[in-house]
């Protein structure tokens, strides 16, 4: 049985996107490209590609998946990397409220604004299985110009203060 309600990946594309996502609807569709990231705690830095995708059902809401893996020196993949999925809430005057998870125990809400082609969400909760890493805090900032997205994650875990951990230039993939 076919889903009768079909996510839409774009802003002209069924079903018609609720009128609260205008300030996200350049972000609907997948992208990808390439980062780099590091971290006090880690021996070196690293580099790395990745696939974002955001989709709706007509909802207030968009659906947001990400996939990344390492790169070697010669940009050839080197290892599955993090992985998140999760939930933007779009609320009047372009308040956010998101829900997201990763395979590594960790669930985060955060919160934040989505205005003129950005998005600023910054953590509201975290919560943690038995064996996750100690994640007290995230701030995530996504840029749209033309059809680029910037994407920088600051990281306040185990024991270290709010810091950069990635940042990347993704691409519209289609
Ligand atoms: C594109 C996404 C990401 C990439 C490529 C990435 C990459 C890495 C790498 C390579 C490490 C070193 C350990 C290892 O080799 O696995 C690491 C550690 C870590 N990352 Fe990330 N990461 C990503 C997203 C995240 C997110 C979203 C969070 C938290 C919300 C996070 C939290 C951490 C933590 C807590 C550590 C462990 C630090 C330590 O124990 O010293 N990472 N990450």
């Amino acid at each position: 049985m076919d889903i009768p309600y079909p996510d839409g990946h774009g802003p002209d594309e069924a079903p018609v996107p609720h009128a609260l996502l205008a300030p996200v609807l350049g972000f609907l569709g997948t992208w990808n490209g390439r980062g780099q990231g590091g971290y006090p705690t880690l021996a070196g830095d690293f580099r790395y590609a990745q696939e974002v995708t955001f989709s709706h059902d007509g909802r207030p809401f968009l659906r947001y998946e990400a996939r990344a893996w390492l790169l070697d020196g010669d940009g050839a993949p080197l290892r599955p990397a993090a992985r998140e999925s999760g939930w933007w809430r779009l609320q009047p005057d372009g308040r956010v409220e998101a829900l997201i998870t990763q395979p590594t125990g960790i669930a985060e809400i955060a919160v934040g604004q989505a205005a003129d082609g950005a998005v600023d969400l910054s953590t509201h909760d975290v919560a943690l299985t038995p064996t996750a890493k100690d994640v007290t805090a995230t701030r995530r900032r996504y840029t749209l110009t033309d059809d680029t997205l910037t994407f920088v994650h600051d990281l306040a875990a185990v024991g270290q203060p709010l810091q950069h951990h990635l940042s990347a230039t993704l691409h519209r993939k289609r």
